[in-house]
């Protein structure tokens, strides 16, 4: 009985997730006197086999095929659902991202087994897997387990498990799966890549998101600039997007991404439940808003009563010399 880990990746590389995940589920497996597995599905993914191997993986399970080049709901179901069938793992678990959460959703239907979704922390709890995750938009958390049904199937959110340092030359087992995507209804015409060098919203380290309070999409380029600096990726509440200043790929919310940074810096933003939903389990908040009323501060680790036109520059100049020191 095997943990797995789905293998996800893009261009060539893992998500920052599946490390994580392999990271947690190394412990699991130790402590389960279990092996862990990856489960790496695409075409021409085989070089990946050595990292998962590195961060942990005792085996990986390749699933290579021409028709598996993009991910499709209806190939990937296939695939890993088959495997999941023949080999019988204890449990399968996924990244939280829009292909994670699309994934498990199939493959547990199709199972018939339990799927918690949105995980913040794993553990064991009698010899069983016990999953923590947020409910009621992160107001409350419930420990919740997948009974008798096999495997338990969960999504954890990215950025909240800690990626330990990969092995130099430890390997894994690479088996060759089946890798027959069966009927695959969606077709795949073109990939519109946006062409960003900021770090991805739900990967980051650090987030600046702005909300109604910058007044216009020209305001942005002082939260671009921020986040220049800082090596962030810029968010955005709902009021935001819906207003038509910034694409609702930055949105950051109930309806929008869910995010773990380090430091995530509102400005602007009121701290409305369904905007909390989505970044309450940041390490760390700050916010400059010039409400002292406004709710943003109730979930604030640090927090500035002030004008964001005017803070937002202090922080950058502030930051930039901090930086600039550290070069010399
Ligand atoms: C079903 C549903 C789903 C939703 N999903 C989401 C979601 O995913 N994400 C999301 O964000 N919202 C979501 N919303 C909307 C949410 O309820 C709020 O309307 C929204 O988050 C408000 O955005 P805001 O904080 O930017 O704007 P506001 O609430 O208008 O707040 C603006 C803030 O800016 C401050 N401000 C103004 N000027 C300045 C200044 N110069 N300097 C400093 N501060 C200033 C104000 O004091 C105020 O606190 C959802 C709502 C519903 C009903």
């Amino acid at each position: 009985m095997a943990i797995w880990i789905y293998a996800e990746h893009k261009n060539g590389q893992l998500k920052k997730v599946t490390l994580e995940l392999l990271s947690e589920g190394r412990k699991l497996a130790g402590q389960l006197n279990e092996e862990l597995a990856a489960v790496l599905i695409g075409k021409d993914v085989a070089a990946l086999a050595a990292t998962l191997g590195e961060y942990g993986a005792d085996k990986v399970y390749l699933a290579e095929n021409d028709a598996l080049e993009n991910y499709t709901t209806d190939g990937y179901t296939n695939v890993l659902a088959a495997l999941a069938k023949e080999q019988q793992p204890a449990a399968i678990l996924l990244g939280c991202t829009v292909q994670g959460r699309d994934l498990a959703a199939q493959v547990a239907q199709r199972l018939g087994t339990g799927l918690c979704t949105d995980c913040t922390g794993l553990e064991l709890a009698d010899g069983r897997l016990v999953f923590t995750r947020p409910i009621y938009a992160g107001k409350a958390f419930v420990k919740a387990a997948v009974p008798e049904a096999r495997p338990a199937m969960a999504t954890v959110r990215p950025n909240v498990l800690g990626v330990t340092a990969p092995q130099a030359g430890r390997s894994a087992e690479v088996i060759k799966a089946d890798a027959q995507p069966g009927d695959i209804r969606q077709v795949i015409k073109d990939i519109v890549c946006q062409i960003s060098t900021r770090p991805e919203l739900t990967e980051a380290d650090i987030i600046v998101s702005g909300g109604r309070g910058m007044k216009g999409p020209e305001n942005y380029k002082l939260l671009d600039e921020l986040a220049d600096v800082l090596g962030a990726a810029v968010g955005a509440s709902r009021a935001a997007v819906d207003a038509g200043w910034v694409p609702q790929s930055m949105q950051v919310g109930q309806t929008g991404k869910t995010v773990s940074p380090v430091l995530y810096i509102a400005c602007g933003i009121s701290g409305a439940i369904q905007h909390l939903a989505g970044m309450s389990s940041s390490k760390c908040i700050v916010a400059i808003n010039k409400d002292p009323e406004a709710n943003i501060f109730k979930v604030a680790d640090y927090g500035v009563v002030g004008d964001l036109f005017e803070v937002v520059p202090l922080l950058t100049a502030e930051f930039k010399k901090m930086l600039d020191k550290e070069q010399c």
